[in-house]
């Protein structure tokens, strides 16, 4: 028989110890069989999915953009409207092997599946490093509500690295993952390069746009009452340019910005697709014509789900601003130039705020 919240936990701070410092997660949480959310995570009224128009029609969604020829014309100009008008398209025939997919799936759950004792040595109290780090929700003490999601965040700074501090029960196929997807990354970035006049992708402008990679292994358990909360808030990422790897359950939704109004679209799961978002730092450099866009995750009712999202950054210590080359032909430039290490902590110093960090860096 399921127990219910009450024979487990007689106190809230009950609750957020067993999750958030025992480092049980949500996913053990969620398999206690607790059938009522606990109060904490219950999101205020305007961020419940009941307040939103969501297309659910698959006609209506973000762009699929084939990219075997990539050569042609037609490819590079699909990426760069996508980057403009929705800043989140997906990509099929992109060159990751189906088999570095699933073996990355397979290792979000492997990992996700270790006994608590082994993930918590990679909790923010204990592990070694700050670049490995396992959690929960966004940001548990910023945060007003939290969000029903456990997470690995890595930052990649060398194999060597990676290979002393990395969880054995998914550095390999994380690493392989990683590598399997930089011509991917490389040559989204070279398309909306040239059409913002940058002529190359220099050892400056790899620094820039992609002088740093984090990668999180996101899991999604079951949740109690998945219409008072969410997976992850409304927010948009901090990134150049967001890979994002999700499973077949779905729950990933994008704010419309062609409809105008406050309209969102499903972003379907396409087997072997991976979908790709502009983020804050691309949208700051573009000056404002590449979008980073609002997203949010559900909660599920019936199922766990994974995602796998890198996050390719600039450098900490680079200077994010207009480029140049876009600014050159006496366009005004909207943003002021910002260390990008200091914008990324302004995003963590507060819980997921919708579109309102890159006010951070307006002139
Ligand atoms: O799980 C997803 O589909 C998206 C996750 C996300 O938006 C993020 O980690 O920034
Ligand atoms: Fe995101």
């Amino acid at each position: 028989m399921h127990q219910t919240l009450a024979s487990q936990f007689s106190t809230r701070d009950q609750v957020t110890d067993f999750v958030v410092y025992k480092g049980n997660g949500v996913k053990g949480l969620s398999e206690t069989g607790i059938n009522i959310l606990p109060d904490q995570y219950i999101q205020p009224f305007e961020e419940r999915l009941i307040n939103f128009h969501v297309n659910d029609r698959t006609e209506e969604s973000i762009p699929v953009i084939d990219m075997s020829n990539s050569d042609e014309k037609s490819v590079s100009k699909a990426v760069c409207d996508a980057a403009e008008e929705w800043g989140f398209f997906q990509v099929i025939n992109h060159g990751v092997s189906m088999e570095v997919i699933e073996n990355m799936k397979a290792a979000t759950h492997r990992f996700f599946s270790l006994p608590v004792e082994e993930k918590r040595k990679l909790s923010r109290e204990k592990s070694l490093s700050t670049n490995v780090r396992y959690g929960t929700s966004f940001s548990p003490h910023a945060e007003k509500a939290l969000e029903w999601k456990d997470y690995l965040s890595l930052l990649y700074v060398s194999e060597a690295e990676a290979s002393q501090l990395w969880p054995d029960a998914c550095r390999h196929a994380t690493l392989e993952y990683m590598n399997e997807s930089k011509p991917l990354v490389k040559k989204l970035l070279q398309f909306l390069g040239e059409n913002l006049n940058v002529k190359e992708l220099d050892k400056t402008k790899e620094s820039l746009f992609m002088g740093s990679t984090r990668i999180n292994l996101n899991y999604y358990p079951t949740c109690p009452n998945p219409d008072l909360t969410v997976g992850v808030g409304r927010h948009s990422d901090v990134s150049t340019l967001t890979i994002l790897l999700q499973d077949q359950i779905g729950g990933l939704h994008v704010r419309s910005l062609t409809t105008g109004t406050d309209r969102w679209v499903n972003v379907p799961p396409i087997s072997g697709s991976l979908v790709i978002n502009i983020g804050d730092a691309m949208q700051i450099m573009s000056n404002g014509r590449y979008k980073s866009v609002e997203h949010r995750v559900l909660a599920n009712g019936t199922n766990n789900r994974i995602s796998v999202p890198i996050f390719v950054n600039p450098k900490p210590e680079s200077l994010i601003g207009p480029l140049l080359e876009v600014i050159a032909n006496g366009e005004k430039p909207v943003y002021r130039d910002v260390l990008y290490t200091d914008y990324v902590k302004h995003f963590f110093r507060k819980g997921h705020d919708r579109k309102k960090t890159i006010d951070f860096a307006n002139i």
